[in-house]
């Protein structure tokens, strides 16, 4: 199997949204997904119980013992430091960029925790994050929608094998 492409960025940008596109043919893990599973509860819930700190424990260990041709991040995969050089190290990591309005006008009536901080909080960590984000090996455009980056990522796959 060539080695996995991880997915990272900010929340909202469509990583999940994706995966319902790529998973009819390839073997797909959405990382939060993966977590809400694992500790038998969603993740308001794992926030509220068990705080931000151990949730990115757990996120990190998780994307160390996760194989799949697709790996969707959470969005804050980011936020430990070793987590893009360990991605970088076993596979190529594509970020999903798309401008804060557009992320914020996407979750902002979600459940995600950090959302209830409010949009100058949000907008605040979207900047702070920007540059990790930018550190992937590649950036696509994730503003013509989720069918389009279905197909650049198809075609960075065919171009992989
Ligand atoms: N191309 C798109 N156009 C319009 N809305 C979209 C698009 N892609 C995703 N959305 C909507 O944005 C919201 C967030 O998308 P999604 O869950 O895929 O983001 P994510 O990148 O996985 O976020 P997180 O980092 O929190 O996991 C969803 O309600 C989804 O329906
Ligand atoms: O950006 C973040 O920090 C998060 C993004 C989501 O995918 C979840 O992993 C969680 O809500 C935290
Ligand atoms: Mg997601």
């Amino acid at each position: 199997m060539s080695k996995p492409f991880y997915i990272i960025g900010f929340m909202g940008t469509g990583k999940t949204s994706v995966k319902r596109y790529l998973e009819t043919t390839n073997h797909v893990v959405d990382l939060d997904e993966q977590l809400e599973r694992h500790a038998g509860m969603d993740i308001p819930s794992f926030f509220d119980q068990h705080g931000e700190v151990a949730f990115r424990e757990l996120e990190s260990e998780l994307l160390r013992s996760t194989k799949a041709e697709y790996i969707m991040t959470g969005g804050g995969i980011v936020e430990r430091p070793g987590n893009i050089k360990w991605m970088k190290a076993h596979g190529t990591v594509i970020a999903l960029d798309l401008p804060f309005e557009l992320c914020w006008e996407r979750i902002r009536h979600s459940s995600r925790p950090l959302v209830k901080g409010g949009k100058e909080n949000v907008r605040a960590l979207y900047d702070r994050r920007l540059p990790l984000y930018r550190e992937a090996d590649i950036v696509l455009d994730a503003s013509r929608g989720t069918e389009d980056v279905v197909r650049q990522l198809n075609r960075l796959k065919e171009e992989n094998e």
